[in-house]
């Protein structure tokens, strides 16, 4: 049918009734954009739902992966022949119906449902490749941690920057989720932070909700995804006192500042936010988690105890994974340079200022004596 037909006359008004009616609405088709440690993890949950609700989704996900060989042996078809993401989830068994697709146009024709899951430095680029070949109705869900690099020094959500090149509405979904444990099926919790959540919140919910990944949906998204972005600053700074061997006492009091300034980060940006929020699993609970769990406090306890260059340490000990933390650090450092706000947000700037090599570790605790929340 031409977009033309879709808008005019009797078969337009057929079309737009058939469309829009939830009750009689074809399954929509979903695919996942990302394939690493993360979109593998998540391709597991996904791929099970779009199965057990065949009247909303569509049994067949899509996966773009981005190709690589490993071992030899081409990603992709590792995956659609074994059903393993052996390099970036080895291990774990993929559902059949999850199909490793590398061309990443292809991957979307047609889909209702974009799962946005890839290092937040790769966005702009897949968004780019996108436009005009999905959907005009089209929904996305971003699951990425962190904000974009393109408004140097001004604040632009990822969601936003979906939104902006692909035009259609981007919910987000953060939470207390290691993807290796979520993989393992252990009981967690994630919060969906949608707008329209009458609306749509609904199906987001039955796509990722299950016995063992139990989802919250709030209209709160900016903080949502806000909370996911910051979080992995403050565990650059829990890996930080970690490698210094400063103990509980101290890697705590830097998890609270570090609460303390995204709350007063995102007051900033969104006056009027949610307080609530932050006591969801996108809040609080991702921040322990990755606090005690997570690949960039791994990355940054051993930056300072092995002195060598963050890349370097990132690479030999993620193999091939991204440690989100210090680009997100460098990124929020811009916007605060900007705005003057340096001073107000002391644990984000130490933190930048080490990534870069400008400060030495053992000067973060320095930087936190006269912390606002301390006047
Ligand atoms: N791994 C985890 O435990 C969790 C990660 N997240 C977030 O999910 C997002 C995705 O992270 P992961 O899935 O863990 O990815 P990852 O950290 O495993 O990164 C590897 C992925 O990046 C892809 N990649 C490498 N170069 C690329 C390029 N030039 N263009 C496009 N893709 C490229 C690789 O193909 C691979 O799929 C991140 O924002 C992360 O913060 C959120 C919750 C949990
Ligand atoms: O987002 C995560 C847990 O919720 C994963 O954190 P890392 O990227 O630090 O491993």
């Amino acid at each position: 049918m031409s977009s033309t037909d879709e808008n005019t006359g009797v078969i337009g008004s057929i079309y737009r009734f058939f469309s829009t009616t939830p009750q009689i609405m074809a399954p929509k088709k979903v695919t996942i954009i990302g394939s690493g440690n993360w979109g593998s993890a998540i391709a597991r949950i996904v791929g099970n739902t779009t199965k057990a609700y065949p009247q909303e989704f569509d049994p067949e996900v899509r996966m773009w992966v981005f190709e690589e060989v490993v071992n030899g042996e081409k990603l992709s078809e590792v995956i659609n022949t074994r059903h393993e993401n052996v390099k970036y989830l080895p291990g774990k068994i993929l559902p059949t119906n999850v199909v490793a697709v590398t061309d990443l146009v292809e991957s979307c024709v047609g889909s209702h449902l974009l799962v946005f899951v890839v290092p937040h430095q790769f966005v702009k680029g897949i968004c780019e490749k996108l436009v005009g070949k999905i959907p005009t109705d089209a929904q996305a869900i971003s699951l990425i941690k962190g904000v974009s690099t393109e408004k140097k020094g001004g604040l632009k959500l990822i969601s936003e920057e979906i939104k902006e090149i692909l035009k259609i509405e981007v919910s987000v979904l953060m939470g207390a989720n290691l993807a290796p444990e979520v993989a393992n099926d252990n009981f967690c919790e994630a919060t969906i932070g949608c707008k329209r959540k009458a609306t749509d919140g609904p199906l987001l919910k039955k796509l990722f909700h299950t016995e063992n990944f139990r989802i919250n949906v709030v209209e709160d998204a900016h903080t949502v995804e806000l909370c996911g972005a910051l979080k992995n600053v403050v565990a650059c700074a829990a890996g930080f006192t970690d490698g210094l061997g400063y103990g509980d006492n101290t890697k705590a009091a830097v998890i609270r500042l570090g609460l303390m300034e995204t709350t007063k980060f995102v007051e900033h940006y969104y006056p009027g936010s949610n307080l609530q929020t932050f006591f969801e699993s996108c809040g609080i609970a991702d921040l322990i988690t990755t606090c005690y769990g997570g690949r960039n406090r791994k990355v940054c306890e051993a930056f300072v105890k092995t002195g060598k260059p963050l890349a370097e340490v990132e690479k030999e000990l993620l193999n091939g994974q991204s440690a989100q933390g210090p680009l997100t650090a460098e990124e929020v450092f811009l916007m605060m340079q900007k705005t003057g706000l340096e001073t107000k947000f002391p644990l984000f700037t130490a933190v930048h200022r080490i990534c870069k090599g400008e400060m030495k570790p053992a000067e973060l605790v320095d930087c936190l004596r006269n912390h606002p929340e301390h006047l």
